[in-house]
């Protein structure tokens, strides 16, 4: 399976809506990709909060279709990084950040609400609402010639492994971690991501941001992690398209020859 990861800049000095287009036109150029992933709230900006009302909308909202198009065209899934999808105005929240992720037709298959809302009280914590709902999905058809059980989570999530293992519980073998992670904080992201591929037994696919927001500095650092905890691919601490093969049957034959999960004692239940 081919995987194409867009670490993307997305910094203050540019105008969301130019970044809108040129995002597009990048995921168009990912020609020979099975899947093409992006990044965590890459339209504002994962430390942006003061434009999350402007870009708020009910799903799919202007920009998916326009992906959906690319999916289409490319017969690719696109894993279309995460959206400020807008709550119900009757809370007091503007919306969720909710990742979404497009079949080669161009449909959503399936989206997720993160649960664990970063920022102590403040921004997305104090200004979003948290989701509740831990799904995976089939990847199938399209230009993939094997099938593989998709589970997301994002960023922030990436600090509680009890998440994954709701994930893994449902078979995934492919998990992708849409982030806008800080340069402050790299090394635990780069302990983390290594972290829930060893424990979980399946690849991992983290791709980040890159820039400058609200004063904060993006990692980049984009990280392809197989089941046994390699890093296959890494990208540096700029905007990069990081291209990476990698072969799902790895997560059988690990399974198979190091038998961790089975030996599992304790099953999670939600905390609130
Ligand atoms: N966007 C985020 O969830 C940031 C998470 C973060 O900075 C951290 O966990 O550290």
């Amino acid at each position: 399976m081919r995987i194409t990861i867009l670490q993307l800049e997305v910094s203050d000095h540019e105008p969301w809506p130019d970044r809108v287009d040129r995002v597009v036109d990048l995921v168009a150029s990912c020609r020979d990709a099975d899947l093409v992933v992006l990044p965590e709230l890459w339209v504002p900006g994962a430390f942006a909060s003061r434009f999350f009302a402007e870009v708020a909308t009910e799903l799919p909202g202007p920009i998916i279709p326009r992906l959906g198009a690319v999916a289409k065209e490319l017969g690719a899934f696109i894993m279309a990084g995460t959206f400020i999808e807008r709550a119900d105005p009757a809370t007091d929240r503007i919306g969720y950040n909710t990742a979404v992720l497009l079949n080669p037709d161009g449909a959503i298959a399936h989206t997720y609400r993160k649960v664990h809302l970063f920022g102590f009280h403040e921004g997305e914590a104090r200004m979003l609402a948290a989701g509740n709902d831990v799904t995976t999905c089939r990847l199938e058809g399209g230009r993939m010639t094997e099938t593989a059980t998709y589970g997301t989570s994002t960023c922030y999530d990436l600090r509680f492994p009890e998440l994954y293992r709701i994930l893994v519980d449902q078979g995934c073998d492919l998990l992708v971690i849409p982030s806008g992670w800080p340069a402050q904080r790299l090394e635990h992201w780069r302990v983390l991501t290594r972290a829930r591929a060893i424990e979980n037994q399946l690849f991992v696919v983290a791709c980040n941001e890159t820039g400058h927001q609200q004063g904060v500095e993006l990692a980049g650092h984009s990280v392809v992690v197989d089941p046994w905890g390699q890093v296959v691919a890494e990208a540096g601490a700029g905007e990069e398209i990081l291209t990476v093969d990698i072969d799902l049957g790895e997560v059988p034959r690990i399974r198979r020859d190091f038998p961790v999960l089975p030996d599992r004692r304790f099953r999670c239940v939600p905390a609130n």
